[in-house]
């Protein structure tokens, strides 16, 4: 049974408003600055470090890859289809600007092939530990892949979850293409969005974090032990181990994957110097500003702006402060820490920090590699919170940003304080809320749920081909032949009860320095855990129940950054935050002072008196 998906333009649109005239270009970035570049950069006549090619696949990075999108299937309808559009956008974000500029408009870029298929983690025990998708699945998807090879040539296969090492090395034999999982294709995003030094650092580190939970070692196709995203052989270097350099003398040697691991953990460490750097410069700066008065005499408050990537942070302080800051359409435009400052009506001078942007079933390492740009956060006075309310799953968008204020250690005052913006409010109000969601289309969906996987589908696997292939221009197939088909499978690496895998951090004298906030090996958990995707699947599942019946949490404003309705009521509620903060600061110093400053004094001669006589 062969069902087409429809995916609207206007419903992707809806997601990701793009205004031109908003969307500005700093004329000082080149193609130097690219991550990718092998040529040195000069920074006022001094010489700036060459960043190291961090890219998870063999891509070309002047040309925007072409992306193959497996979207596994979720429920209801409604949420499929918000996650299918975050998806295409995640997959058209992946780009880097030539001069200052991408190449495309972001509307303009025709959008990527993709398939729907059945998602095995709805199904407890479906969930396979060497290809995560039934064989059936990958066979179908394999066979939409070289209907669309046909046509044009495919860069990569992104599957929008959360894959173990083993299962994209698996796939990417089966596929014979390079295969993205949710987390890779963020970081690349990352990576190739990223212009600022602090920005190619975290990315950088985010890359090299995920390469290190990627090097697993699986057994090859003549039964040899084989590791790394090429599958190369075991080979020997010349250090020993635990030698301290003294080569074959007094050790066994060091295999690839030990050799891989080091030097990754080598890297990672200077990387870790150099952000701990820029962190101590961001915090004197912070004090500095801390130091510094407002008009009336108060310290200088810092607002941080956070929100789901694309909600309009920079859009928002762009149009408080009568600013250019940069904004596009494309998921991750902003990847640093910026400040502009604003005058309340009260006159009081306040600092609006803007900052990278959230999204759900991330790992909290990646939010960690960019600790040092959420510092900002952190150190906030107060807390602005945009939403895009146009967005269908705004009940998870609101959720998924209050897990990682929590993760990165933003106080419960400060959550409680937080003002909740409601953004995009224009848009509300021209197209309806309906536009989003098609209730046919989700009754359609539930029907379809009760289907078993594997039993549902008689028809051949050559038929589902030749009907995708009618199908797939601009649409997206969801089939269930899961199970009918035997693919052959048997040089796939099977785990089993006691074959552990291998990866980078399998305990061999592990240095963990605190950049993970559990230790190494919990990253690889974190990370590659088929049931941990699960859980976080269900809890976001039952956050989208949740907001099918009604938005509990009603917003402080609603605004409309583009159109400028509602900005002069968020002013005004930030200066009285602000004001009710510093009372309760001046209230709880003045009850310090009254505790401390007092002094000692012997007591008066009638009070002596009472206590003899007492
Ligand atoms: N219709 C409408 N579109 C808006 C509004 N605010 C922002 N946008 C659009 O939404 C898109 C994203 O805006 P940004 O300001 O870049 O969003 P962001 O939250 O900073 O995104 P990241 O930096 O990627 O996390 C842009 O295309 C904006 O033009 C609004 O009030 N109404
Ligand atoms: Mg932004």
């Amino acid at each position: 049974m062969l069902r087409v998906l429809s995916l609207s333009r206007t419903c992707l649109r809806s997601r990701c408003q793009s205004v031109p005239n908003q969307t500005y270009y700093p004329s000082s970035f080149s193609v130097l600055s690219s991550p990718y570049s092998t040529l040195k950069e000069q920074n006022k006549g001094a010489e700036v470090e060459q960043y190291t090619a961090v890219s998870l696949f063999n891509r070309d990075p002047t040309d925007p890859p072409r992306l193959f999108l497996v979207q596994p299937r979720l429920r209801p309808a409604s949420f499929l289809q918000a996650k299918l559009n975050e998806a295409l956008c995640l997959a058209n974000s992946l780009e880097e600007q030539r001069d200052g500029y991408f190449d495309t408009d972001f509307f303009e870029k025709e959008l990527p092939p993709h398939v729907v298929v059945q998602n095995p983690s709805l199904k407890s025990s479906k969930i396979r530990a060497d290809t995560y998708f039934g064989p059936g699945t990958v066979e179908t998807i394999k066979c939409h892949l070289n209907n669309v090879e046909s046509k044009g040539e495919v860069d990569a296969v992104f599957v929008n979850t959360i894959l173990s090492g083993v299962q994209q090395r698996n796939l990417e034999r089966l596929w014979d293409k390079p295969v993205l999982d949710r987390v890779g294709l963020i970081i690349e995003i990352f990576n190739a969005h990223a212009h600022t030094k602090e920005a190619k650092l975290q990315a950088e580190l985010a890359a090299l974090m995920y390469k290190k939970s990627r090097l697993v070692r699986v057994r090859g196709p003549g039964g040899r032990y084989t590791f790394g995203g090429a599958g190369e052989a075991e080979v020997v270097s010349a250090r020993g181990r635990g030698s301290g350099g003294r080569g074959f003398i007094s050790g066994a040697g060091e295999t690839e994957l030990q050799l891989q691991r080091r030097r990754i953990l080598e890297r990672r460490s200077h990387l870790l110097a150099q952000i701990e750097e820029v962190r101590r410069t961001r915090a004197v700066q912070r004090a500095a500003r801390k130091r510094r008065g407002g008009l009336d005499g108060q310290g200088l408050a810092t607002v941080a702006v956070v929100g789901y990537t694309n909600a309009g942070k920079s859009t928002l302080i762009s149009a408080l402060s009568d600013s250019d800051l940069y904004s596009d359409a494309r998921l991750f435009a902003t990847l640093d820490a910026k400040l502009k400052s604003i005058i309340l009506p009260s006159g009081r001078k306040v600092l609006l920090s803007d900052t990278v942007g959230f999204i759900s079933d991330l790992p909290v390492q990646l939010v960690e590699a960019f600790h040092s740009t959420l510092e900002e956060v952190v150190e906030a006075d107060l807390l602005v919170h945009v939403i895009d309310c146009t967005a269908p799953n705004l009940e998870e968008h609101r959720s998924t940003v209050l897990q990682v204020l929590q993760q990165i250690g933003v106080s419960e005052e400060k959550l409680e304080n937080m003002i909740e913006v409601w953004n995009k409010i224009d848009y509300k109000e021209e197209m309806g809320a309906d536009e989003y969601m098609d209730d046919d289309e989700d009754a359609e969906m539930s029907d379809f749920s009760g289907a078993e996987d594997g039993k549902t589908n008689n028809s051949s696997e050559e038929e589902d081909c030749k009907t995708a292939s009618e199908l797939l221009d601009g649409k997206s197939v969801d089939n269930q032949v899961d199970g009918n088909v035997d693919a052959d499978d048997s040089d796939l690496y099977k785990p089993s009860p006691g074959d552990r895998q291998e990866t980078m951090d399998d305990n061999q004298g592990d240095i963990s320095d605190g950049w993970l906030l559990s230790g190494d090996d919990s990253a690889d958990e974190y990370w590659n855990t088929p049931n941990e995707q699960q859980t976080e699947t269900s809890s976001v599942w039952s956050v989208q129940k949740d907001s099918q019946t009604h938005s509990q949490h009603v917003p402080h404003v609603k605004v409309s950054a583009l159109t400028g309705v509602g900005l002069q009521e968020l002013l005004e509620i930030i200066g009285d935050r602000l004001k009710v903060q510093d009372d309760k600061l001046k209230s709880q110093k003045a009850v310090e002072n009254n505790i401390f400053d007092r002094k000692w004094r012997p007591p008066r001669k009638e009070e002596e008196a009472v206590a003899v006589d007492q």
